[in-house]
Parts: structure tokens; sequence; C-alpha cells
């Protein structure tokens, strides 16, 4: 998988995304803009497909994590399936030409609205999270003559070892069906007319650096297909969800050969085809947040570099306090000064790095970097900013693949009050 210093250092040293100098980005479309690097998000692609080899897999690319329909339409051309939360990214999929007979539909929350979207496109399977979503899902399927393909969301009680934010895997989660509820439920969905029983799932968090965890989860959803075959349930997938953590600062991820290798060994012997739904490790280093520098403002206690990016357009920093490292986009010959880089937003948590020693001017560019994932997904208008033009480079190619938003669209659906 790609390191997180994805852009490279031209002969005059400023940075460049494979062939393309970020100041000729700059240039042409403006900042703060997200550039993305189709060669690495490919490669990260591959290492997965790599690790999975001799195996019957799907990569199922998690949408959450970036949907652009730009992303997303690389992800299909690699001949990945999706991994959606709702309907709108069911749409999204669809528009970048995905296939929908690919999507896997996780989520604690769908509506009757989405579901029968999604049985119309015709989707693998839904990733039931509730008994109740188990009903509603299959009476929705009986008013619409159709039969739901269903895995149950087990939830395995495994500490994932990360963010307490992010993790999605422990029994006081929202997350997924209870680990001791499981058998109950698919007992009674094989009675249910409209239902399909393909797979199960289970998904136990995100950024996570130890492969133990992921391997834990696969045996415990094991026993319960074993549970299961006993009973004459037979299931299609096995379902592992996402989760692999990437570097942001002085992390050593593992490679997707080492991350799966414990899940591999668990179910070594199964011939159930094996689903992932990566999202972060697919894109998150293959993507970063340039922007200028408008202000330095020197201060008494910290020094400020204000820049035209902000919380809106990167949430994480603000959110979980993450760390993305900050590279000036041309190398400096100046003392090195520490600085809080920060937006202009109207908060103090408005900030997209703190204490970071940086050789840099006025007017200066700056890469955000590692924000591929849960970057522009994540990215509001608060203080009526408009959202961050995306960019994919892809050699010495540049391709504009979501436009600056302009300021009138902002409020176009909003109404004055009549006269
Ligand atoms: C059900 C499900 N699948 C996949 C993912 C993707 O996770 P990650 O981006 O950590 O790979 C998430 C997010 O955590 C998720 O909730
Ligand atoms: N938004 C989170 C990840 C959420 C994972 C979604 N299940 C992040 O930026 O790290």
């Amino acid at each position: 998988m790609t390191a997180y210093p994805m852009p490279t250092l031209t002969g005059d040293a400023a940075l460049q995304v494979e062939a393309v100098p970020l100041t000729a980005i700059a240039e042409q479309f403006g900042t703060p803009t997200y550039v993305y690097s189709r060669a690495a998000l490919t490669e990260a692609f591959q290492a997965y497909q790599h690790a999975l080899a001799g195996r019957r897999a799907s990569i199922c690319y998690a949408v959450k994590a970036n949907s652009n329909l730009g992303i997303l339409n690389a992800f299909a051309r690699l001949g990945a399936g999706f991994d959606i939360v709702s309907g709108g990214e069911l749409q999204r999929v669809i528009a970048a030409g995905g296939d929908a007979a690919k999507v896997v539909f996780s989520g604690v929350g769908k509506t009757s609205v989405e579901m029968r979207q999604a049985l119309d496109a015709g989707i693998r399977c839904f990733n039931v999270e509730s008994a109740a979503e188990l009903d509603r899902l299959a009476s929705v399927a009986a008013e619409c003559g159709k039969v739901a393909p269903i895995a149950f969301r087990v939830n395995p009680d495994v500490d994932p070892k990360t963010h307490p934010y992010i993790s999605t895997g422990l029994k006081n989660n929202k997350f997924g069906v209870a680990f001791d509820d499981a058998i109950a439920l698919y007992r009674k969905a094989a009675t249910l007319p409209g239902i399909a029983i393909k797979g199960i799932a289970s998904h136990i968090g995100s950024q996570l650096l130890d492969p133990a965890p992921a391997g834990e989860a696969a045996e415990r959803v094991l026993t319960l297909v074993e549970q299961l075959a006993t009973e004459g349930i037979t299931l299609a997938h096995i379902d592992i969800g996402g989760g692999m953590g990437i570097r942001y600062s002085d992390e050593t991820p593992p490679v997707a050969d080492d991350y799966l290798a414990p899940v591999l060994k668990a179910l070594a012997d199964r011939s159930e085809e094996i689903l992932l739904e990566p999202g972060r490790s697919l894109i998150g280093n293959a993507g970063l947040l340039l922007t200028r520098i408008e202000y330095l403002k020197p201060g008494q206690e910290k020094h400020f570099a204000v820049v035209d990016a902000a919380m809106n357009d990167l949430a994480r920093p603000a959110l979980y306090d993450a760390f993305h490292e900050v590279v000036p986009v041309i190398a400096r010959d100046l003392p090195a000064q520490t600085y809080d880089v920060v937006g202009p937003i109207c908060e103090s948590g408005d900030f997209l790095a703190r204490n970071r020693a940086l050789k840099v001017a006025d007017g200066d560019l700056l890469a955000i970097l590692s924000a591929g994932a849960y970057g522009m997904t994540m990215a509001s208008n608060y203080n009526t900013r408009a959202r961050a033009a995306e960019v994919m480079v892809d050699g010495k190619q540049c391709h504009l693949i979501r436009e600056r938003e302009n300021i009138a669209d902002l409020f176009a659906l909003e109404r004055r009050l009549p006269d």
C-alpha cells in the first residue's frame, strides 16, 4: 500500500502528484482543491487483489470514504463492488458506472424507500442490522414482489483497538445484531418468503493497525457459520467488512497481505466467497488537500498560518483531533517556525494541524496529506463556504472530477419569506 508521502519532489523541489506539479493544479483550478492520484488508488486496490489471489473474493469499496463519481468510476473499472449506506450512495454508484449487482447495503437505518430503490436496482445483498429491519425488509420485498438477498451484520464484540468514535464492533455500539441473537434471527429469516439468506457480515471499526482483531472477528463469525450449517442454513459469502488503517504520521500499518493473513487463515478451509468493504485503505493515502496560506499571523504564544482550507473542507482534525501531515509545496530556504495551520472559520476548533515546524511565507501552497478518505465526503458548507474542487491526476493528465461550488448554488434551494 502507498505510504503517506504520495506526492514526490520535482527537480526544482516543488511537490507533484504523479507527473503533475501541484503548483500547476493550483494555478489551473485554484485552492482549496482535493487532489487524488489514480496510480495510488489503483496500487492500493491491487494490493488487496494480491492478498486475495487464489480465493473467491470481492472487494466492495466503502463509498462513504470518498463518493466522488470519478473515484467510484476508477474503482468500478478495476472491477470493484461497493459497500453503501444510503440510497444516495447507490445512486452515485450507478451514475458512476458501477454495477448494482456488486453492491452490499450496510447501515442501521435503511428506510422503506431506500429498500425499494435497492431492490429495484437489484443489489447483491442487504446487510441487515436489526430484527426490526428484517421485518421491514420482508414486507417491502413482498410489496414489490421481490426477494431480498440478505446477510446479518453480526456484532462480534471484538475490541478493534482504535479511536472510540470509529470503533463499531463492541457490544455497546449501535451497529449490527448481537452475536447471541444471530442464530435465532437466521432461523426466522429462513421462514420469510421475501427473504433469501446469502451470507454473514461483520465490521469492527476503522483505522485498525493491528491485524489480530479482524482475524478474531472472522473466527467468531465462523462459529456462527458452522452452527448455521448444522441447521441446514448455508451461506454463499462471508463479509468481513473494512477497517484496515493507513499511515497518517508515524503509524506502521500492515500491508493488505499482512492485514488479511489472520482472516484468510481463519477461513482457509471454507468455500464461501469472501467479501471485504475497505474504504480508507483504498483512497486515504491517494488524496491530499491543496491549500494556500492567506496570512502568517505571529502571536505571543503561538504563530498561526491562516490558510484558505478549513474544518468545513477537512473535518477530521476538528472532529477526532486527527493528525494529517502538512508539507509545503515549494521547499524554501527559510528558518523553520512552529505554526498552527488554521482556517478562516469562526471556531477555535477550526484547525487542520497544530504545532508544525514549517518553512513558509505568505501565499505559499501547502499539501495536507492522507486526506483522500473521509475528507470531501465529510465536508460541509459551514460559514457559506463553497466546497473545494476535486482533481484526479492520471500520469501527466489532470481531470477535474468536481467543480468548485458556486455560492449561488448553496442557497438556490432557499426562499425569502413572502411579502
Ligand atoms: C459497514 C462498514 N463497512 C466498511 C467501512 C469502511 O471502513 P474503512 O474506511 O475503515 O475501511 C465502514 C466504516 O467504518 C463501515 O461502517
Ligand atoms: N469518518 C471517520 C471514519 C468513519 C468510519 C465509518 N464507519 C474518519 O474520518 O476517520
